[in-house]
């Protein structure tokens, strides 16, 4: 249940390598809420669809196999964990491979109304409250959120922040990887990619890290003094 006076529910949206993560998580622990990356558990159920042999390129083979892995998210924004039937799977769900196949894997209305469920029930238990980040959680998961947020930055920033985290890659082929992306994520028929009506658009291509989380953070603090 959630404790009125003090629990805030946050939604964070964004295209990749805007900043959600890194903010969702500070701005998660500066105010004592949880934190859950939605894009991890999207990540989780690709890792399994791949390790079990599943076409991850035919909806039907994916629809039929959704239900089927166990996904346990650990919501402390110091430690977040991703679970898959009881297997650690934080290092294997930032392989290339599940990069590559996620858009596809996520875009199948079965595994969003799966994943989307699961997030809700998350978020129903985080009695102080949660920042919730990933592409739809404004507008579908959590639309009544008391503060949205979608975050923004140029392709050019973007690329050069995820070139510096994959040591050695090439930033012109991550832009149009997080491009392709970006399109596929915005397009596809079930809950794509977008900014919901009243959300509040953050720009942080010339923003540091610090101050995107101190600018949200100052959201949240004064919806918690106006509400
Ligand atoms: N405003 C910023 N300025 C510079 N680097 C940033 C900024 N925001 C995030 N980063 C860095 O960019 C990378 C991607 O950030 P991340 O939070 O994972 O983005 P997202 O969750 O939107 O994909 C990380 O290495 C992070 O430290
Ligand atoms: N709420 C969400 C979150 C992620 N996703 C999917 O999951 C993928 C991976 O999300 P992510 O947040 O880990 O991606 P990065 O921005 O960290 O690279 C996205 O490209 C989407 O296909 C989604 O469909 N809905």
């Amino acid at each position: 249940m959630r404790n009125t006076v003090q629990s805030v529910i946050v939604a964070i949206d964004g295209p990749s390598g805007t900043g959600k993560s890194s903010t969702s998580k500070a701005v998660a622990a500066k105010l004592g809420l949880r934190y859950l990356d939605t894009g991890a558990q999207y990540r989780a159920i690709t890792w399994w669809m791949l390790s079990h042999g599943v076409d991850t390129d035919d909806p039907a083979a994916v629809a039929s196999a959704a239900g089927k892995p166990v996904i346990v998210s650990g919501t402390d924004p110091d430690h977040p964990t991703i679970t898959v039937d009881g297997l650690d799977a934080a290092g294997p769900i930032r392989t290339q491979e599940v990069t590559a196949k996620v858009s596809a894997v996520s875009a199948v209305p079965e595994v969003r109304t799966l994943i989307t469920d699961l997030q809700r029930s998350i978020a129903a238990a985080a009695a102080d409250g949660i920042v919730v980040e990933g592409r739809d959680i404004g507008t579908t998961v959590l639309p009544d959120a008391d503060l949205k947020v979608f975050l923004t930055a140029s392709p050019e920033a973007r690329a050069a922040r995820r070139s510096g985290e994959l040591k050695g890659s090439d930033v012109t082929a991550t832009r149009e990887a997080l491009i392709r992306r970006d399109a596929a994520d915005s397009s596809r028929k079930t809950s794509p990619l977008a900014k919901a009506g009243d959300a509040v658009e953050v720009d942080t291509t010339e923003l540091s890290l610090s101050q995107v989380i101190e600018c949200v953070v100052t959201l949240v603090e004064e919806k918690r003094a106006a509400g």
